[in-house]
């Protein structure tokens, strides 16, 4: 068995530099842990730099490097979903193991790539693409692999809890704060990624997988992201013992007797949830994610969701465990049964292949969730009454309600919390609201969570 391990890296932006300088930092623990020299051989890049190692080769054809005779475990972080899959089918290809951090590409085209890899013996790992540092790939994969998982809740773009923090805690304004991500190098190439929820989207699918063992369908995530947030929303969610934060769910729900309501639930949204939770105090580019499991409860995983070091500790944590793959091959190959190396590594999706289950994924009707609604009404008498009435017919319990005084002449806010509702109901009962003389404007509504 060669003593080295010879990576390659497709792309050096923010995450490629990451794991060159971590590489430089670190190398002497790195060889102490797996035993084996790390090596990069190659790497991919547009133009030629000259502040790379000059045993470290330059190219610009990313094709060549994934076939390289030179490099057992190819690194792609170059992003997109055309390019990156063309790259890793082709590595796969040629034996080579894959990481990327790529979690679009994974959440779109993850079922066929993860395919390819176990018809062709070799592993594409992950771990960067979900909370970017937090080890929520092992977790989930492995410490968790004897409980059935009921439920997860988590804040899963740095860039949006980046964004929501700085605004709540200092009132700067949401372009400002998006354009210091950006340059922290927090964001996706295209931020809207990040501020409409499709990066979370991205990731929710790729937890929703490993949690429930059922294929990837990022198709079926409802979706919405921060840009609607406003921070008089954000006030009164504080005044009345809430945090607004953006929040990723999956959940099993067993339809209560109704076989045509059981299936998961995959949403990301913003959430009003209880200032005193733990999530609600992750702030700034921190990750955190929620998972409630059976028989362990609740545990809680926090750190770093983006940025170059906390990405680069990622997908070197899968080179690492890659490296104890390939001795295993090594010694397969030298007992010629290069079949058994399947059992040493874990299944992509933590279930496996032929055991992902084809458990419904929900409408958005009929999820289930707390509400936040924000009601502007003429201060006339009844306007209360008729809001309650028509919540109370539609079988929605209030939980708080909060009359704010006019900020328009004659017009007031009204805020009510509900307790958990089956959309189809809220969507219903905001209807009739808005069809009220007394109403002003659309109703806002912003969905709550208790996390219990
Ligand atoms: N930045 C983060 O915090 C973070 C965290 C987790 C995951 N990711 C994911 O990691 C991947 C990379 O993100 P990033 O932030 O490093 O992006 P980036 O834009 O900083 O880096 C991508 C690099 O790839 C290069 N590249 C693109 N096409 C190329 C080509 N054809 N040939 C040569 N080079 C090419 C670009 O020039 C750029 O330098 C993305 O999939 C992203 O979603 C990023
Ligand atoms: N743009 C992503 C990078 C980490 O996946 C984020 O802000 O969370
Ligand atoms: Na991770």
């Amino acid at each position: 068995m060669s003593n080295s391990i010879k990576l390659a890296i497709l792309g050096l932006g923010t995450v490629g530099t990451g794991v060159i300088n971590l590489i430089n930092d670190n190398l002497d623990e790195l060889k102490r842990r797996s035993g084996r020299d790390i090596i990069i051989t190659e790497v991919g890049t547009r133009r030629q730099r000259d502040d790379i190692d000059s045993n470290i080769m330059q190219n610009s054809d990313l094709m060549a490097i994934a076939a390289s005779d030179n490099v057992d475990i190819v690194i792609e972080v170059i992003g997109g979903t055309t390019l990156a899959k063309d790259l890793i089918m082709h590595a796969i290809k040629n034996g080579k193991h894959v990481v990327t951090a790529n979690k679009a590409l994974l959440a779109e085209h993850g079922n066929e790539i993860f395919a390819f890899a176990e018809a062709h013996n070799v592993h594409v790992a992950y771990e960067a693409a979900v909370a970017g540092g937090i080890p929520i790939i092992k977790v989930m994969r492995e410490a968790l692999a004897a409980n059935k998982i009921d439920w997860l809740a988590g804040i899963i773009n740095g860039t949006g809890n980046f964004i929501m923090t700085e605004m709540r805690d200092k009132g700067r304004p949401f372009a400002d704060v998006l354009s210091e991500a950006q340059e922290l190098g927090y964001a996706e190439a295209d931020p809207t990624f990040d501020v409409e929820g499709i990066d979370a989207a991205h990731k929710l699918a790729l937890l929703a997988s490993i949690a429930f063992g059922i294929p990837l369908q990022f198709d079926k995530v409802y979706c919405e992201g921060i840009t609607g947030i406003t921070l008089q929303d954000v006030n009164y969610a504080e005044e009345l013992g809430y945090r607004i934060k953006h929040l990723g769910f999956a959940v099993r729900r067993d339809g209560q007797g109704n076989a045509d309501d059981a299936g998961v639930e995959l949403r990301v949204h913003p959430t009003l949830i209880p200032q005193d939770a733990l999530l609600a105090n992750v702030n700034g580019v921190k990750n955190a994610v929620l998972v409630n499991s059976h028989p362990l409860g609740q545990t809680l995983y926090c750190g770093d969701g983006a940025g170059a070091g906390a990405t680069a500790s990622a997908v070197m944590a899968d080179v690492m465990d890659l490296v104890r793959v390939l001795g295993s091959k090594d010694n397969d190959a030298q007992s010629n049964s290069v079949q058994n190396n399947h059992g040493h590594h874990v299944p992509h999706l933590a279930f496996i292949p032929e055991q992902l289950s084809d458990t419904p994924i929900l409408r958005a009707e009929q999820m289930i969730t707390g509400y936040y609604l924000r009601v502007h009404a003429y201060d006339s008498p009844g306007v209360l009454a008729d809001i309650t009435r028509i919540l109370s017919d539609a079988g929605i319990n209030i939980d708080a309600i909060l009359q704010k005084p006019a900020h328009k002449v004659g017009q007031v806010p009204v805020i009510i919390l509900t307790l958990p509702v089956v959309e189809s109901q809220m969507n219903l009962a905001i209807e009739k609201i808005e069809k009220l003389d007394t109403i002003t404007d659309k109703v806002v509504r912003i969905r709550l969570d208790e996390l219990a």
